[in-house]
């Protein structure tokens, strides 16, 4: 891990509440894919190619839905006020002066419309992408839906990895289930038939999809792919992009390392749409691989807690600017001049040697 991120984590741990500290740190089950999602990266190497590269390097990648000035985006997590007083309203701030796309959370303890004023108020152009679980009362999804068009969010991803909760098993050890007072999901205030709760239901289908996708003229992202089909399915629903995620080791502990799971799902959707990665990303090595074996971009859930719980704006400000600077280090030193440079021939598994085939 890269070690100002690890500062930051320590320093997270010693001002948090240890129950909030765990249900940000935590997984699933017994965490065996939270291991593996940072465990897979470290067991993949990347060669350098020599004498190509360039004196500056130009990191802008072109999503649907915005424009980011360096290839990593802020994953949706959950509460930001647990980690800090001004919550997701911080963290929008951040990721604006990064130039970067924050994905803020349906579970947000900001409503939406502030978070992209935050955002707004830092760079007039900057992008927020609404993060939503479909809801089985699809009233309830279409209120939300319009909840983030009339903030002005430019993009939507649906998170379809959670057909029921994780059952994490610090947060059972604590008793936490609620958050304290004073702290509310905002966004999920005034819905229809007076819903207050987010509901996971193993019921939603990709119907429930197609009707979403007609509600809105926004790009829709899918979030929670680690199938190969349900990526061709996803393009064939018409999504915009697909997110590789195990759910940061939050749902299924049977699931795959995100890493591992990520080429099958790029050669699957085969350039139609982009695929971002997210799950273990720790440096900007991780970003480099991830991006060589075919991820546009990243996203980053836990790293931006703990520069939140740290130090509020600066702190997650801190974390987009190590990741930055170290992706623009390794891209260098692989001779790179542009996220493009970084191909899937680049990439070797530990131990196994190289092929002569490369390239
Ligand atoms: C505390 C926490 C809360 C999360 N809440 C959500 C959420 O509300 N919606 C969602 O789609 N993903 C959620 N995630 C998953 C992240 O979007 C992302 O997939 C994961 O954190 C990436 O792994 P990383 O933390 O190793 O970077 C959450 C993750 C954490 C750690
Ligand atoms: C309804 C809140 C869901 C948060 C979440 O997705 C997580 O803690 O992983």
């Amino acid at each position: 891990m890269n070690t100002g991120l690890a500062e930051l984590r320590e320093k997270a741990r010693a001002v948090l509440d240890p129950v909030h500290y765990d249900y940000y740190a935590g997984g699933v089950g017994d965490e065996v894919v939270l291991g593996e999602n940072e465990a897979a990266f470290r067991r993949l190497a990347l060669l350098p190619r020599v004498l190509r590269g360039r004196a500056t390097r130009d990191l802008t990648v072109d999503l649907p839905g915005g424009r980011l000035r360096l290839p990593v985006l802020v994953a949706p997590t959950a509460f930001h006020r647990l980690a800090h007083p001004e919550g997701e309203v911080a963290t929008a701030r951040a990721a604006a002066a990064a130039g970067t796309v924050l994905v803020s959370g349906v579970a947000s303890t900001v409503a939406i419309g502030d978070v992209v004023a935050a955002a707004r108020s830092v760079d007039a152009t900057a992008s927020v992408w609404f993060q939503l679980y479909p809801q089985p009362d699809e009233a309830v999804t279409a209120c939300l839906v319009e909840r983030a068009e009339r903030a002005g969010c430019t993009a939507l991803v649906v998170t379809v990895d959670s057909p029921v909760f994780g059952r994490h098993r610090r947060d059972a050890e604590h008793g936490f289930h609620d958050l304290p007072a004073g702290l509310a999901t905002e966004n999920m205030r005034d819905l229809p038939g007076g819903v207050r709760d987010i509901v996971m239901s193993p019921e939603v289908s990709w119907d429930h999809l197609d009707r979403l996708r007609e509600t809105t003229s926004l790009p829709l992202w899918l979030k929670g792919v680690l199938h190969p089909r349900d990526a061709v399915l996803a393009v064939e629903h018409g999504v915009a992009g697909v997110v590789v995620s195990n759910h940061g080791g939050r749902q299924s502990d049977l699931a795959p390392a995100a890493v591992e799971a990520l080429p099958a799902v790029v050669d699957a959707v085969a350039g139609r749409v982009p695929v971002v990665l997210d799950g273990g990303v720790r440096g900007g090595g991780d970003v480099a691989v991830a991006l060589a074996l075919g991820a546009a971009a990243v996203g980053v859930g836990r790293p931006v807690l703990w520069g939140l719980a740290a130090d509020g704006a600066a702190g997650v400000g801190r974390v987009l600017d190590l990741l930055r600077d170290e992706f623009d280090h390794v891209l260098a030193l692989c001779g790179g001049r542009d996220p493009a440079d970084l191909t899937r021939d680049l990439v070797v598994t530990r131990g196994r040697g190289v092929s002569a085939r490369c390239g």
